[in-house]
């Protein structure tokens, strides 16, 4: 089985976070479900070097990295992927989606009316029982 390692951003500015909606795709588990931005790490960087990279590349966003904030390993139909995600800030929201379709900033009470890939979920879960 294909394994997957990915960092993602759980970006706050002030009370709101950003969820990022992918695109159309062939695998109908990930296809338009909204996701924390980052991606796949490449050889020799950091896990935080790999995330503001990506997060730069995706949204043209330079942020802050505060944290670790949970790692999960998810087994999807085709591939286990293992999370890593980090807590991080920016002080504005001003940003450009270059593969994302949608973006919204909600507070943690908003996150769970979104459809999320299922990895997502148990980060969501965990900024929701944290408030
Ligand atoms: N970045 C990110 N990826 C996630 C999240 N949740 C989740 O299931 N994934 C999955 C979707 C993808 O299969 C994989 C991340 O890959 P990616 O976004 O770097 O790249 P991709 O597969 O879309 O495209 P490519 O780089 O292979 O061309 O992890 C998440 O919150 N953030």
């Amino acid at each position: 089985m294909k394994k997957v390692e990915v960092v993602a951003g759980v970006i706050f500015c002030q009370d709101q976070v950003l969820c990022v909606q992918r695109p159309k795709n062939k695998f109908n588990y990930i296809s338009e479900k909204f996701e924390f931005p980052g991606g796949k790490i490449e050889e020799g960087e950091t896990k935080e070097e790999a995330l503001h990279r990506e997060l730069l590349e995706e949204l043209n966003l330079s942020t802050k990295i505060k944290s670790f904030y949970l790692t999960v390993v998810h087994q999807y139909p085709d591939f286990e992927l293992t999370m890593h995600s980090f807590t991080c800030e920016v002080e504005s929201k001003e940003l450009t989606l270059h593969e994302h379709i949608d973006q919204k900033w909600l507070t943690i009470n908003e996150l769970t009316v979104l459809d999320w890939a299922a990895a997502d979920i148990p980060i969501v879960d965990k900024l929701v029982s944290n408030g």
